[in-house]
């Protein structure tokens, strides 16, 4: 059992550490750059040491699925063994799996990834918001019941979307409003905003849940783009690294710092 809702949890990590998360992305072009065989020996090696580098220094990690997906069972048990380590070694785990489907279907998604038993137990888990709102009341309710959160995407980093997004949003922000009201210190229930968006054309303040942005980095975002984007909800943004971060194995630690750092001041609103 979990002795804090994930929103409180994440405030902590967030005072203590700062905003970013750091994300795990072992993807072939990054298994390439560091001289590793695009195989699971390499998937694990890869995990491994950003595990290692970044436990003491980043409050929240990002594990993306899909590159453990790739090899099957294979891969399925090294991200087991990732989440694992990185919950032991202290950063909040927001598993990147995207989620979504019919509602009892989801029930088994958000049990599969929220509750503490499982053995793919994360902090958090992203989740598809496209089978309608509705469809997210029983991941809201697993989200509740195991003290565990969700980020449900309402604003993708990749512009091809907007044209989509921008028809939903509204009703994709409300459902968060409406299910972090009354939470403190933050809500659990998350969205994804992008940090490429332009305008997310919402009052974000009225969420009262944190907003994970990724596409810093490699996507174009910088660190910058945080302050004029987030600026009424600063304490709430968790911008997410993966590829900038990670490139090269020795020194990652000192990327990760200064994303840390420029991230922290951006957002500091001084
Ligand atoms: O809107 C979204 C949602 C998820 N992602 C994921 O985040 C990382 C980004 O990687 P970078 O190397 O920092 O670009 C990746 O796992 C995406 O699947 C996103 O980019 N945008």
């Amino acid at each position: 059992m979990r002795e804090e809702t994930f929103g409180t949890r994440l405030r902590t990590q967030l005072d203590k550490y700062g905003p970013l998360c750091v994300g795990i992305d072992p993807s072939p072009g990054l298994l390439h750059a560091w001289g590793l065989d695009d195989s699971p020996a390499g998937l694990e090696r890869f995990s491994r040491t950003v595990v290692e580098e970044i436990a003491d220094i980043a409050g929240i990690a990002k594990p993306q699925s899909a590159f453990y997906e790739r090899w099957g069972s294979r891969g399925v048990a090294i991200l087991e063994h990732v989440i694992e380590d990185l919950r032991a070694a202290g950063p909040l785990v927001i598993l990147d799996a995207k989620r979504g489907d019919v509602e009892h279907t989801m029930a088994a998604y958000a049990e599969a990834y929220l509750d503490p038993g499982s053995p793919m137990a994360a902090d958090a888990l992203t989740v598809s918001p496209y089978l309608g709102t509705e469809a997210l009341a029983p991941a809201i309710d697993h989200a509740r019941l195991h003290d565990a959160g969700l980020f449900i995407l309402a604003r993708t980093s990749n512009p091809q979307a907007a044209h989509l997004q921008r028809q939903v949003a509204a009703q994709i922000f409300d459902t968060v409003a409406a299910a972090n009201r009354g939470q403190t210190p933050l809500g659990s229930i998350g969205v994804l905003v992008g940090a490429t968006v332009t305008d997310p054309e919402y009052d974000l303040s009225r969420l009262n849940g944190p907003i994970l942005a990724p596409g810093l980095g490699a996507q174009g975002a910088a660190p910058a783009d945080l302050a004029r984007l987030f600026a009424p909800v600063r304490q709430a943004v968790i911008p997410s690294v993966s590829r900038a971060a990670t490139l090269d194995p020795t020194r990652i630690r000192e990327t990760v710092l200064r994303y840390r750092d420029e991230c922290a001041h951006h957002l500091s609103g001084r």
